[in-house]
């Protein structure tokens, strides 16, 4: 769900990010940057006899206020986030700046600045201001996780965590875990599909693999089952997607909460009443997981046995975070993994379905370099590139966080402006994927642009960084792409997945997150 993005703070960003503003394209080239100065540190200095120092924010063009505020409270402009984003460069350029309430974006869509602005990064890097979501925690006594924290706490959990999930090798042991929960996945395609007249379609897929997702993540992070794709989903579990569906529609309250100023809450009390709520939920959510495994580890050590486990077994067991760093950071995991991954996946499908020359390919490959009946792990997935690229393809098109966000922490120049040290970048990732300069026929679903001699190009392309770039990218990327690759290709050997009379065009909508705005119906036709 970063939220981003991902992110609550990251909902925040992207609505600032569609708000950008003009400016004549290609003419804030890096190139041109450093032609006009000595760079030092993120800093650019005038050089001697330099043609021109670099221009102020007052000359940075963009969409006023008012336009704003008619664009996304009248026009209901939190739905089209996407688009705005693209009418903002098409009017104003690469780089623009807005103003929303009481919040400064300088947005950039240009895939040179972004690279020159996430290389710089120092160690701790901040994504946005994120005042709203520390104001809860500090009004309920809560910590923050690695979304919401900043600074020197945020690097001591980061250290902890990313030697558990962020190295490929870490995700390999979940493999079997997730394969079990595509059992039931394929399990649950064939019974919803007997439901339908013609035994093959799945109607409204994103359901489906929204209880794929959270089961998934759940059988990572929880280190237990949660029935979500059980014919009768227990009635806790039940519960559970309730507080998840709450955590859905909080990406759109925390554009709200965070948008409206404090002094007006008394007048327009609703977003931060159930921006509170929903936090509310998904702590729940997690302290009674968390504790659950904390009974199991202690009922385990009073009976003399050795403790085994994975990631939360792991981390209770070697105390590098305390009890309230734990709830926080499994709450924003959670609120992090489980939308981002079903939106991709339906997207997938979606796209695999349009495209049936680009299924066959993709199958081919998996039946030559794999089988047609293996069962995949995660060792097998550099075998199957094409795979990968479906994938990247996939999130091109439809970038779960269209937008991202930073705060300088140093005065910089981009695109010949001097932005000032603790100014708000919003990086328009939606705009770039789309810009025909950095993707050929980039309307198109082609996974093939992502290989060079057959094998996944490994250079980064800063037009689509899905998951973010450098040190504080997304914490949960290889949790994301073992789920992804691993249904995909269980999905592939088993069925067909083509279009159906019940298929309509579905288009992408913001809701924090960019998300389908309708359901996508399939048919899984079973392979000869
Ligand atoms: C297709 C799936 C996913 C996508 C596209 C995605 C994308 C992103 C992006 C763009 C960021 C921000 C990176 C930046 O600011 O540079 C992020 C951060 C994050 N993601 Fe993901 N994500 C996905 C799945 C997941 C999963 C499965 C988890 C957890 C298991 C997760 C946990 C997080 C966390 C905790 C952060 C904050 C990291 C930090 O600030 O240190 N994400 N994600």
């Amino acid at each position: 769900m970063m939220m981003m993005a991902l992110l609550g703070h990251r909902a925040r960003v992207l609505l600032d990010c569609e708000m950008m503003g003009s400016w004549r394209r290609g003419v804030h080239r890096l190139t041109g940057l450093w032609a006009a100065g000595v760079v030092e540190g993120q800093r650019t200095l005038p050089r001697e006899g330099a043609a021109a120092a670099p221009k102020s924010l007052k000359e940075m063009p963009g969409p006023g206020t008012f336009s704003n505020l008619v664009e996304f409270f009248w026009r209901d402009g939190f739905g089209r986030i996407h688009e705005i984003q693209q009418k903002h460069i098409r009017e104003y350029g690469r780089i623009f700046k807005s103003h929303f309430g009481p919040q400064f974006v300088v947005s950039i869509a240009d895939r040179d600045m972004i690279a020159q602005v996430l290389r710089a990064e120092r160690e701790a890097p901040q994504r946005a201001n994120m005042e709203s979501w520390q104001e809860y925690r500090d009004l309920r006594g809560r910590s923050t996780g690695l979304i919401s924290a900043e600074g020197k706490k945020w690097l001591a959990m980061r250290s902890v965590l990313r030697q558990k999930i962020l190295r490929p090798k870490d995700v390999f042991v979940y493999s079997g875990g997730v394969n079990e929960v595509i059992d039931d996945l394929i399990k649950r395609i064939q019974t919803l599909r007997s439901c339908e007249e013609d035994g093959e379609t799945v109607t409204n897929v994103n359901d489906l693999y929204f209880k794929y997702s959270m089961e998934a993540v759940a059988t990572i992070i929880y280190e237990c089952r949660l029935g979500c794709l059980q014919n009768e989903v227990p009635k806790e579990t039940l519960e559970y997607i309730e507080a998840l569906e709450l955590m859905f529609s909080m990406f759109k309250t925390t554009m709200y909460a965070g948008a409206i100023p404090k002094w007006l809450r008394p007048f327009i009390p609703k977003p931060w009443r159930e921006f509170c709520r929903s936090w509310d939920g998904l702590f729940k959510f997690s302290q009674i997981h968390v504790d659950d495994k904390l009974r199991e580890i202690q009922a385990c050590l009073d009976r003399g046995e050795e403790v085994r486990g994975g990631l939360l077994t792991a981390i209770l067991i070697s105390k590098e975070l305390t009890l309230e760093e734990l709830y926080a950071n499994m709450t924003e995991m959670l609120l992090a993994g489980v939308d981002t991954t079903s939106f991709t996946l339906s997207w997938a499908t979606y796209l695999l379905a349009k495209n049936p020359q680009v299924q066959q390919t993709v199958y081919n490959q998996i039946v030559q370099n794999l089988g047609k009946d293996t069962v995949p792990h995660a060792e097998d997935v550099p075998k199957l590139p094409l795979i990968r690229a479906v994938l990247k393809e996939t999130l091109r098109l439809f970038p779960v966080l269209p937008g991202n966000g930073r705060v300088t922490q140093d005065d910089l120049v981009l695109g010949g402006y001097l932005i000032p040290k603790g100014t708000q970048l919003a990086l328009c990732h939606y705009s770039t994927s789309y810009d025909q300069e950095y993707f050929k026929a980039a309307e198109d679903f082609r996974p093939e642009r992502w290989l060079r001699h057959g094998h996944l190009d490994r250079v980064e392309n800063f037009g689509s960084i899905p998951f973010g770039y450098g040190i504080r990218s997304c914490i949960g990327r290889r949790v994301a792409e073992l789920e992804i690759h691993l249904a995909l290709i269980r999905l592939l050997q088993k069925f067909e997945i083509q279009t159906s009379p019940k298929t309509q065009t579905v288009l992408p909508k913001t809701h924090g997150l960019l998300c389908p705005s309708g359901v996508i119906n399939v048919r899984y036709v079973d392979r000869q």
